[in-house]
Parts: C-alpha cells; sequence; structure tokens
C-alpha cells in the first residue's frame, strides 16, 4: 500500500523535483557515513585523565602483519586497507564492548583511585634495599637462587639476597655460548660459571623506539624483559624468572666460548661492529643484530632449575595475528562462561583462571600481547602460570590494547591479593616506584619516562575495568580469595 502510494506521488511529481529529491537523499546519505566513521575514530581515543593527549587506543590487529615478524609494516596506506581494517574491527565485538565502557568509566573514576597510597613508600623501599648487592658476587648464589623456585613464585616474598644474585647473573663469567632451543626469538643458551644456564636476549632498539603495527610487532626488548621483572616484583607477582641486564663484550665474552655453530653466524660490519644472527625460525644471515664495536646490551635470564620441568598451555586468549579472522574470545559474549566449563578454569577446582586474570593485568600493564602460551610447573599441584618471555612489551609508550584485559573484563574476577596489591599504585604512582627500584640496574635507565606515564595512564585503565565489574556483579562476587596467592 505506502509503495503504491509513494510511487504515485512520485509520479506526480515534476521531473527536476524528483532528481533534486534524489540528490538531496543522496547528500544526507553521505553525511550519516561520514558521521559514523568520525564518531568511529572519534572513540579510538583512550580517555586519559593525567597524560598526554596524544596516546591513541590501538586495534591490536592491523592487516598484513605477520606474527613475530621483524619486518617493517606497512599500514593503512591504501583505502581499501582503511576499509578492511573497519570491517574486521566491528566484527571483534566482546573487545569493543567492553573497550567503550571501560574509557567511559574511566572519564569519571572515582576519586579514591587519584589519591596515592601511604604504604607505598615502605614497599618501594624494602625492595630497593632487597636489590642492593649485600654480600659479594658468588656463584655460590645460583644454590641460593634454585631453593628460591616453588610451586607458586620464583623469588620470595623477603630476599635481601636478590641483589647479590642479579650482579652475580651480571658479573659472573661466561663459560659457554650456544643457540638457546625453542621459541622463534634470535636469543642464546648461555652457561655461567659455577655451570648456571641462561638465555641471553639481545639489544635491537633504542630505548625510545617506538614500535609500530600491531600489538605483536617487532623483535624482542631486552630491556622489556628487565623492567617486565622488576614490575612484577613491585606487583608482588613473583613468577618472573630471574633477570638482570648485562654489557657483554662479545668478542671477549662470548665468540672465545661460542659453540661452532654459532660462531659461525658472526661476521663484522662495515662500521667495523660485531654482529651475529644464531639459529631460530626468525634468524637469517641478512637480520643480524650488532654491537657497538664489541659491546653488546642484553637481558640475561637465568633458567628455572633443570629437575624442574615446564608444561605449556595454548592461552584460551590467543591471538589469531591475523586482522581478518577473530579469535573466539574477541566474539563470544559467553566466552568466560565457556571457559569455566573446563575443569583447569574452574575458579572451584585451581587457581589457573586467577593467575591468567592476573597474567592479563600485567601484561596489560607493560603492553605484551603475545602471550600466545602460557607454562606453569608440572607435575606440581597448584603450579602458578609462571611470567616467562615477556620480550614482546613496552614497544609503544603511546598505545593501550585495551583487549589485553579480555581475561578480567569477560571473567569479572580478580584474587584479592592481587586486587589489595593493586591498591598500592592509586595517584599515578606505578611508573614513579618502578622508576626507582630500576635505578639498580646494570643498564638503567631501563625505560624512557613515556612509558613510567604509561604504567600510570594503563593502571588508571585496570581500575576501571575492575570497576566496570564492580558495576555489573558487586565487588564481593569480582574479588575472591581462593586461598592462593
Ligand atoms: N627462564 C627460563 N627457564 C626455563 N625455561 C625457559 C626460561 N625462559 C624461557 N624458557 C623456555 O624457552 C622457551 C622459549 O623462550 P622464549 O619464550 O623467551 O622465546 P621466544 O623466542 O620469544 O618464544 P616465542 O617465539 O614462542 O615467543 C619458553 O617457552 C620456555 O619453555
Ligand atoms: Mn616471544
Amino acid at each position: 500500500m505506502g509503495a503504491q502510494k509513494s510511487k504515485k506521488v512520485l509520479s506526480k511529481m515534476p521531473r527536476h523535483r524528483c532528481i533534486f529529491l534524489s540528490l538531496f537523499g543522496l547528500i544526507i546519505l553521505v553525511l550519516i557515513i561520514n558521521f559514523y566513521f568520525a564518531f568511529v575514530i572519534n572513540n579510538n581515543k583512550l580517555p586519559n585523565p593525567t597524560e598526554s593527549p596524544k596516546v591513541v587506543y590501538a586495534p591490536s590487529r592491523i592487516p598484513f602483519a605477520s606474527s613475530s615478524s621483524s619486518k617493517k609494516l606497512i599500514i593503512l596506506e591504501s583505502p581499501m586497507r582503511v576499509k578492511d581494517t573497519k570491517v574486521a574491527l566491528t566484527k571483534r565485538t566482546t573487545s569493543i564492548e567492553a573497550e567503550l565502557k571501560i574509557k567511559d568509566i574511566l572519564l569519571h573514576l572515582p576519586p579514591k583511585y587519584s589519591k596515592p597510597s601511604v604504604l607505598l613508600k615502605t614497599e618501594v623501599s624494602k625492595l630497593w634495599t632487597y636489590l642492593q648487592p649485600s654480600v659479594g658476587t658468588s656463584t655460590q648464589l645460583w644454590s641460593v637462587a634454585r631453593e628460591w623456585v616453588g610451586a607458586r613464585s620464583i623469588i620470595p616474598p623477603r630476599s635481601p639476597l636478590l641483589g647479590s644474585v642479579l650482579k652475580t647473573i651480571s658479573l659472573a663469567k661466561i663459560i659457554n655460548a650456544q643457540n638457546a632451543p625453542g621459541g622463534t626469538q634470535l636469543k642464546l643458551l648461555i652457561t655461567l660459571e659455577g655451570g648456571q644456564q641462561a638465555l641471553f636476549k639481545p639489544q635491537w632498539y633504542k630505548r625510545d623506539e617506538h614500535i609500530e603495527g600491531p600489538v605483536y610487532s617487532g623483535k624482542d626488548r631486552h630491556n622489556a624483559e628487565v623492567a617486565a621483572f622488576h614490575l612484577a616484583l613491585l606487583m608482588g607477582l613473583r613468577r618472573v624468572p630471574l633477570t638482570a641486564g648485562r654489557k657483554v663484550n662479545i668478542q671477549k665474552e662470548i665468540m672465545t666460548v661460542a659453540s661452532k655453530s654459532l660462531l659461525k653466524t658472526f661476521s663484522t660490519d662495515d662500521k667495523n661492529n660485531t654482529c651475529f644472527y644464531g639459529n631460530c625460525h626468525y634468524c637469517s644471515q641478512s637480520d643480524a643484530v650488532c654491537a657497538h664495536k664489541n659491546w653488546m646490551e642484553g637481558a640475561i635470564i637465568l633458567m628455572l632449575p633443570s629437575n624442574l620441568k615446564l608444561k605449556q598451555f595454548r592461552s584460551p586468549w590467543q591471538r589469531t595475528y591475523r586482522d581478518n579472522k577473530a579469535a573466539k574470545w574477541e566474539v563470544d559474549h559467553k566466552y568466560c562462561h565457556n571457559i569455566k566449563l573446563n575443569k583447569i578454569y574452574n575458579p572451584q577446582s585451581g587457581p589457573r583462571l586467577l593467575d591468567l586474570i592476573d597474567v592479563a593485568i600485567f601484561d596489560f600493564l607493560i603492553d605484551n600481547g603475545d602471550r600466545h602460551h602460557y607454562e606453569v610447573l608440572s607435575n606440581v599441584s597448584g603450579a602458578a602460570v609462571m611470567f616467562i618471555d615477556n620480550g614482546k612489551s613496552f614497544g609503544h609508550p603511546f598505545q593501550d590494547h585495551l583487549d589485553i584485559l579480555a581475561p578480567f573484563y569477560q571473567c569479572c574476577l580478580i584474587r584479592q591479593s592481587t586486587w589489595e596489591r593493586l591498591q598500592l599504585f592509586t595517584g599515578s604512582t606505578l611508573g614513579s616506584a618502578l622508576e626507582k627500584i630500576m635505578s639498580t640496574s646494570y643498564i638503567s635507565p631501563v625505560l624512557t619516562s613515556h612509558h613510567f606515564a604509561a604504567l600510570n595512564r594503563r593502571m588508571h585503565a585496570v581500575y576501571a575495568t575492575a570497576e566496570l565489574c564492580f558495576e555489573k556483579f558487586g565487588e564481593g562476587r569480582v574479588v575472591v580469595d581462593d586461598g592462593y596467592r
């Protein structure tokens, strides 16, 4: 009926009025489309109460990115790619919805989160004291560190020998160096005097370099490993392997003790810098890492005791590493409910889910979107998720990837001890606390001031996520004491 009526009206209309009306309609349509895109782009700006307005919310995937690839990414240059990104982004419904809500809460976060805690100073000075070497360097400290490792932590809460262990890591003679097996990134397996094994992750980037592209772009950042170690200490999540920065004389300390196959990959570049490329999935002769003449900075990560075996699990919140394919967690609004049906992730039957939420908060703060797998000690009851491999963090201080928080905002659970610990960093104090304890590092300054500012900003987003959950379910149901720490 209606269609017939409008047909009649149109047929009665003079031809030029018809054309005018069609043109008018078209203009309105274009305006609506423009308005829509302006709205989407505007929403990609992260509300940021304290820091630089340059900060953007970054979608975690961008078309044509390759996982862990070192290649420079070409981003959003042609209109076609822009269109692809928008289509793919709109499909990641769970992340988009949560992010909009978190950003909204950030605009009116309760004032208690802006007030510094009176307890922080004591905690920082305690850690700072532990980080000072209290005894001389000694390879006898390897057995001390070995005994520290338990089901749920790598370092005990009270650790006055910590600084001495780290100093020994930074100074002990390297007696063997070879390609490290496992993983995709270039790293060496070194043996320190006294038989202690460790990984050496070399420096690829300058401190102020920003990694563009998807969250998992670029190569490992050695300083990120050092920073993650210290941040975990601050957060009371002492599950990062002992990590120290070290400046190594490549020729004297590595080449003289290198295995034959590793030695083959060494060369000198046209500026007389010593370079090597090792042997790994992403290793190639054309992509060697180079020292400054002979000096190379790196992170030394102590291997866990060899009698303790690690068991690896695929992360339920693993990314697809493809822009045009969303993972289940990015589209399924009941994802956490379904995950909890699996016995290992049921909070009633073990600590695993709450551990993964701890990891998510930690990873969001350090901006690590590459925890595709996680590891726990095998055959140990109540074993904690260890924070192994933090190399892809601290890539970009002006970007926040809120979807790293998905385990938190999808499950709306947090361990009580973690939540209490997070209260220490209200009032934008996390950055300066970390800066203070990292001033003890052998490669200080470990991070630029922009990264410290990013930590404060991201901490607010964590509080906002908690508030989102409290609004939905009430604090009493979100903060749980599962008997684990
Ligand atoms: N401190 C450690 N103690 C024991 N094992 C470790 C330690 N660090 C790393 N590993 C083992 O080595 C593997 C590879 O290390 P890592 O994940 O750092 O390398 P990667 O090249 O970045 O890996 P990927 O490409 O999978 O991200 C880990 O999955 C873990 O099993
Ligand atoms: Mn890695």
